[in-house]
């Protein structure tokens, strides 16, 4: 598998606090990676410096390309987004007074850099079609269950629709990786339920490679081919979620509450 990220000692201190600290990490293309951990282990603050919200104190990041690989410390987020690198926050972001429709397409006027005629050849063919010849929002609104209310205001929507809109708006740019900050906190089990077909879609059919943080440990077991965990700042493991479930330094971390699917 090639590795499409590859995080090397990668760090950040908020003053004296080691938020990130020394972290090895990698992503290979089509993958879909959970990254977890207690509260403050420093998940978010990792994926800030993934996607170049939060400038890093040291270390390397490296993303592949089709034209070889392209480091992205010190890049600015809308360049890194261009590269292809995607997400949601914990805390929705969405237009509030735009529709759905024109959420979707104000991601999408950013989509119209060289890399995205290169990335949308990666879509399978009823998808690149749609792409080509601008039926794409329309194709997101359908394949995220979204047509019904495209005309709606996003910020009336219930609290599970606005995060669909939010991951239809993240893959909206046809990125390479998708990160997903925690889709699945405040909702119910069946929003919940429709998250996890929506986030196996995006791989399957949007040929996505997935990073997800996430403390539903059900969601995570049941999606995530393999895990990282961090904790204060440390990445303590790594493994398929059978092995996460068991590793002593897990457990021990989650207080012995251990991490069950
Ligand atoms: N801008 C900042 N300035 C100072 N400290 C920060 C800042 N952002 C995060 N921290 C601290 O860094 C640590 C890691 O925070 P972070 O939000 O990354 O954790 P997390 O694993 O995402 O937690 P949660 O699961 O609760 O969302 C925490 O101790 C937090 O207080």
């Amino acid at each position: 598998m090639m590795a499409l990220l590859t995080v090397t000692k990668l760090s950040k201190q908020f003053g004296g606090l080691d938020a990130v600290a020394d972290v090895d990490m990698h992503v290979d293309a089509g993958e879909l990676v959970a990254l977890i951990g207690p509260n403050g282990a420093g998940k978010t603050t990792l994926f800030n410096l993934l996607t170049g919200v939060t400038p890093a104190t040291s270390g390397k990041v490296t993303l592949t390309t089709a034209s070889g690989k392209v480091a992205l410390l010190g890049k600015r987020p809308s360049d890194i987004a261009k590269l292809g690198l995607a997400r949601t926050f914990q805390n929705i972001r969405l237009f509030s007074k735009l529709s759905v429709r024109d959420n979707l397409q104000a991601a999408m006027t950013h989509r119209y850099h060289e890399n995205f005629f290169a990335e949308i050849l990666r879509l399978p063919a009823y998808y690149k079609k749609e792409a080509l010849v601008g039926g794409w929002t329309d194709a997101l609104l359908r394949e995220f269950d979204l047509t019904a209310v495209a005309d709606l205001d996003a910020g009336n929507l219930p609290y599970g629709t606005q995060r669909r809109v939010e991951i239809a708006r993240a893959a909206a740019t046809a990125p390479r990786i998708i990160f997903l900050d925690e889709p699945a906190a405040g909702m119910n089990p069946e929003e919940t339920a429709g998250l996890r077909a929506l986030i196996e879609k995006l791989r399957t059919d949007f040929q996505l490679t997935v990073v997800l943080i996430e403390h539903d440990m059900s969601l995570v077991m049941n999606l995530a081919e393999r895990i990282y965990v961090l904790d204060h700042g440390k990445m303590i493991a790594e493994g398929t979620p059978a092995q996460i479930q068991k590793d002593p330094a897990v457990i021990a971390a989650y207080l012995g509450g251990g991490v069950h699917a």
